[in-house]
């Protein structure tokens, strides 16, 4: 069967070198067609698999310094059907990229607001009078340049060689360790996890409304890998909780979990079981 992926592109970002990882991980899997389809934004990118227009999606999750990408969780929340079939941690390494040859020549610095983030304090010492405009993707950044002679962009090594952009300088994110990590999502149940993702409204915000929910785990030993908080956008102070598990959600003791988690939330998703994969170059 035709397989396509959809990703954050255009072509060079780093959802496309997940994408890219993913599908070699998979190579025996994907022996027919597989084609990458690059979005405009991570939201349409999500909302392509829910539309059936691809059968899978790669999208940033979390990144080591700059913390959670808020769309692919909201959009996650919002599109209801979705199911993680594996989570990939990739190491991201930035450069930035011009077509003057020198600091000096920059006075606009362009990229994803992820990206920006990731190269705050090196922006602060390297080009502390630069403007920094922020774009939907790494490469989209890459292609500004092309109307700005001024301009520099942040942006992968790989974006560089395609668009025959000079580096001037890399790496430049602000931790050597920088690594983001992806979720690739389809409409289909993933047949293998170590990890398993949800997300939860409370009935009411009153004194102790989480304990309940976050006991239910506890209680079990099953440990919780993260905890995010992203607004419910019905009032001011509602909360949607986002949480890991490290536990399988189709083990005995996670079912129970759950389903002593549905009794006390409001609204209870859970966006699959999944493994992890560690990509290195
Ligand atoms: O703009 C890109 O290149 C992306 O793939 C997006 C994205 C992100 O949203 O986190 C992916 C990885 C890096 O953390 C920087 C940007």
């Amino acid at each position: 069967m035709n397989q396509s992926i959809a990703y954050l592109g255009p072509a060079g970002t780093y959802s496309e070198a997940a994408a890219l990882a993913y599908l070699n991980q998979q190579s025996v899997k994907f022996s027919g067609e597989c084609s990458l389809c690059p979005y405009p934004t991570i939201a349409q990118t999500l909302r392509a698999v829910a539309e059936g227009e691809v059968s899978l999606a790669v999208v940033p999750v979390e990144n080591s310094i700059e913390g959670s990408v808020a769309t692919t969780l909201d959009t996650i929340w919002q599109l209801d059907q979705l199911q993680i079939q594996q989570a990939l941690l990739l190491p991201i390494a930035h450069a930035l990229l011009a077509r003057t040859s020198n600091y000096e020549g920059i006075k606009t610095v362009y990229s994803h607001p992820q990206a920006l983030g990731q190269c705050q304090q090196w922006l602060e010492k390297s080009l502390p009078a630069v403007k920094l405009i922020a774009t939907n993707s790494t490469t989209e950044a890459v292609q500004q340049l092309d109307q700005d002679e001024f301009g520099g962009a942040i942006a992968s090594m790989r974006a560089a060689e395609l668009y025959q952009v000079p580096v001037l300088a890399y790496p430049i994110n602000d931790r050597p360790d920088n690594c983001t990590r992806f979720w690739v999502v389809s409409l289909q149940p993933s047949q293998e996890g170590t990890h398993t993702s949800l997300a939860f409204s409370l009935p009411k915000n009153i004194p102790g409304a989480l304990v309940k929910p976050l006991q239910v785990f506890a209680e079990r030993g099953i440990n919780m890998s993260r905890i995010e908080s992203r607004p419910t956008k019905r009032a001011i102070g509602e909360y949607l909780f986002f949480i890991d598990i490290e536990a399988d959600a189709e083990d005995p003791l996670v079912h129970s979990a759950l389903d002593e988690l549905n009794a006390c939330t409001e609204t209870l998703k859970i966006f699959g079981r999944y493994p992890v994969i560690f990509i290195k170059y």
